[in-house]
């Protein structure tokens, strides 16, 4: 698989806080890559440099073969950004949002099939503020598709959710990988990275510990010795909860 993006020897020093210390990695294209890491070991930093949100420091980001520094204008183009509530206007419902941000892309969408790709096409007459919290994440990864792009960044994508929702978000993030889009997205949820991530990078204090299938960093843990104290059950609470409260998709 080919490679669509690269970072290479990235820098983002905040004051004289070195928040990225130098980090490479590549993300191949049609994949799912997770940026793993406590709070502040610079995932956000990372992920808005490659956004074209965030200056950086030193280094080079080549997204789609576009050099960040000498053609940022021509990321922004292949690109996917995820918007927050606070980013939607209010008083236009969900395909008026839609439309508005096809305008400013300049490009067509048929609103009604992206929505229907989110199962949101029951709500496309509501507004942003009459969503709940799973569907409001739907919608907002649903305008990340507006313009068609190759890549999408999710920072934090099920952050609030309930697990049905969390899965059902998991699902539509693969749906969209599978039509081709490479996915970068930012978890604090290792059962998320190992269930969605085809590649995750663990970033500590601004530098990539790790860089891996979820798969073949387990194996290394476990051929390191590493043993879990207690055996763990076939199910956990969640499975539980998921199996109680039903599997099918909330609307
Ligand atoms: N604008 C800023 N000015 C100064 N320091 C900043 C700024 N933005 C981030 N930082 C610092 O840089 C470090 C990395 O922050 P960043 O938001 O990238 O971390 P993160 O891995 O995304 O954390 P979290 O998981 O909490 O979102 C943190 O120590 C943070 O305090």
């Amino acid at each position: 698989m080919s490679n669509i993006i690269s970072v290479n020897n990235l820098q983002k020093t905040y004051g004289s806080f070195n928040a990225v210390k130098g980090i490479s990695f590549s993300v191949r294209k049609g994949e799912i890559f997770g940026l793993l890491g406590p709070n502040g070991a610079g995932k956000s930093t990372t992920l808005e440099i490659m956004e074209t949100l965030r200056s950086k420091t030193a280094g080079e980001v080549s997204i789609g073969g576009f050099d960040l520094d000498a053609q940022p204008e021509n990321i922004k183009q292949i690109i996917g950004i995820q918007l927050q509530s606070s980013g939607f206007y209010m008083g236009l419902n969900l395909v008026e949002q839609i439309e508005l941000f096809a305008g400013l892309y300049n490009v067509k969408v048929d609103a009604m099939a992206l929505l229907d790709l989110v199962n949101l096409k029951d709500k496309a007459k509501a507004q942003v503020k009459e969503l709940s919290g799973g569907q409001k994440q739907r919608f907002s990864i649903c305008t990340t598709l507006i313009n068609n792009p190759q890549v999408i960044f999710l920072d934090e994508p099920t952050t609030g959710l309930d697990p049905q929702a969390r899965r059902n978000l998991w699902d539509l993030i693969k749906q969209i990988r599978d039509r081709g889009t490479t996915v970068i997205i930012t978890t604090h949820y290792m059962d998320e990275a190992e269930i969605l991530c085809d590649r995750v990078a663990i970033i500590e204090s601004g530098n990539i510990i790790a860089i891996d299938t979820p798969d073949a960093l387990i194996d290394n843990l476990l051929a390191s010795g590493f043993q879990k104290s207690k055996e763990s059950k076939q199910a956990n609470l969640e499975d539980v909860f998921i199996h109680l409260t039903g599997q099918q998709l909330r609307s």
